[in-house]
């Protein structure tokens, strides 16, 4: 099977966002629907923990809540499991979904008290409906325009408590105004090994797939510290455990799928190799611009900097110095070539902090 199409987020096996809503129905099947069954961000659930409880105890709303990572962590998973531990309803909408005032007025309007509106990508969100939920987070209320012309006026308009949770892949680009009205603001961590190893041996139970502890490690391994990764690894594994063995997903039996999926030992796929293959031997090891990187990969700069440096920089393959992309030692270690006793800017490589 090959996964190198023209749109390779519609077919990368990595890809940290869903391939298709055919997935995301799987997703839901294997999202934790509680604090306790939700694996790892131990600091974020013990908050959590404390500030649900709290709230709950005084009956009040949950202060706003903004959570923020790279795809596939958990973000949705969580504002869910926000909702149900508050025992309140949840509206779910998105920044670009949201065009004009009057939609988002008319979500608020019918929240009930202590309702969780949790609003996907808000750093999308239209400056003019921005501009709403200011005064609706803050006073629970809405200042609406009513009528067109010289007739014009604007009505306030009281609203329940409420919790808004925003999630979003770039903290970055949420306004300073906005950010401020979050009391609690939560940064997701990629999964290490451990914690990855049990989201496959629980979704393996929930799929009814046998699987053995090293067999489930192996998985983990190559899921870029991503719990959807691990999940749609783990389906394609247990695809080929099927059909070429007796269905059991051992360590050798996880190891020999992933070669086929062309998913290697640290979990890069096309996609990762060309990128540090770009910085490596088309720019000399960097530093490289993103846009040149772009060009050089064909690849948006977005995609780039959302879906495939996260990872590649947490890991320590990748830098982002001031004057571009730098390429890590361990980088040309991973395609078997001496690194230079030198960083591009002259430093020693011991010397540097990733
Ligand atoms: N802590 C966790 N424990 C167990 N499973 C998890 C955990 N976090 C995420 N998952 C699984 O990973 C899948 C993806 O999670 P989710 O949709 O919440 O990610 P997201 O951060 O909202 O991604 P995106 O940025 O693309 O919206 C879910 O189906 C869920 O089953
Ligand atoms: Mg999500």
């Amino acid at each position: 099977m090959s996964i190198q199409t023209d749109d390779f987020s519609e077919q990368r096996i990595i890809d940290a966002k869903p391939s298709s809503p055919n997935e995301e129905a799987i997703e839901r099947a294997l999202r934790p629907k509680q604090l306790d069954e939700y694996v790892g961000q131990e600091k974020i659930r013990g908050q959590l923990e404390i500030f649900i409880s709290a709230a709950r105890k005084r009956g009040e709303a949950l202060d706003h809540t903004l959570l923020f990572g790279p795809p596939g962590l958990g973000k949705t998973t969580l504002a869910h499991i926000i909702a149900r531990e508050m025992g309140v309803n949840l509206r779910q909408t998105s920044g670009p979904v949201l065009e004009r005032p009057g939609d988002l007025a008319a979500i608020l309007t019918n929240l009930e008290a202590n309702d969780v509106l949790f609003i996907d990508e808000i750093h999308r969100l239209s400056p003019v409906v921005e501009e709403i939920l200011y005064p609706a987070l803050e006073d629970y209320q809405i200042d609406l325009m009513i009528g067109e012309g010289p007739a014009a006026r604007s009505v306030k308009i009281d609203l329940q408590p409420f919790t808004l949770v925003g999630a979003t892949t770039r903290a970055g680009m949420l306004t300073n105004p906005l950010r401020d009205r979050f009391g609690i603001v939560a940064r997701l961590e990629f999964y290490n090994a451990a914690e990855l190893t049990r989201i496959v041996t629980r979704s393996a139970a929930l799929l009814n797939a046998p699987i053995t502890e090293d067999g489930a490690h192996e998985i983990a391994m190559r899921a870029r510290g991503t719990p959807r990764i691990a999940n749609r690894l783990l389906r394609r594994v247990r695809d080929y455990a099927e059909v070429k063995g007796t269905g059991d997903i051992t360590k050798a039996m996880a190891d020999a799928a992933l070669i086929m999926l062309d998913v290697d030992s640290v979990g890069f796929d096309v996609m990762d190799r060309k990128l540090l293959e770009a910085v490596l031997f088309k720019f000399g090891g960097g530093p490289v611009g993103i846009g040149n990187l772009a060009a050089a990969i064909g690849e948006a700069a977005d995609t780039i900097e959302d879906v495939l440096e996260p990872y590649l920089i947490q890991q320590g393959y990748l830098q982002r110095t001031p004057r571009g992309r730098v390429a890590t030692p361990a980088a040309y270690q991973h395609f078997g070539v001496a690194a230079p006793r030198l960083s591009p800017s002259g430093d020693l490589w011991d010397n540097l902090t990733s």
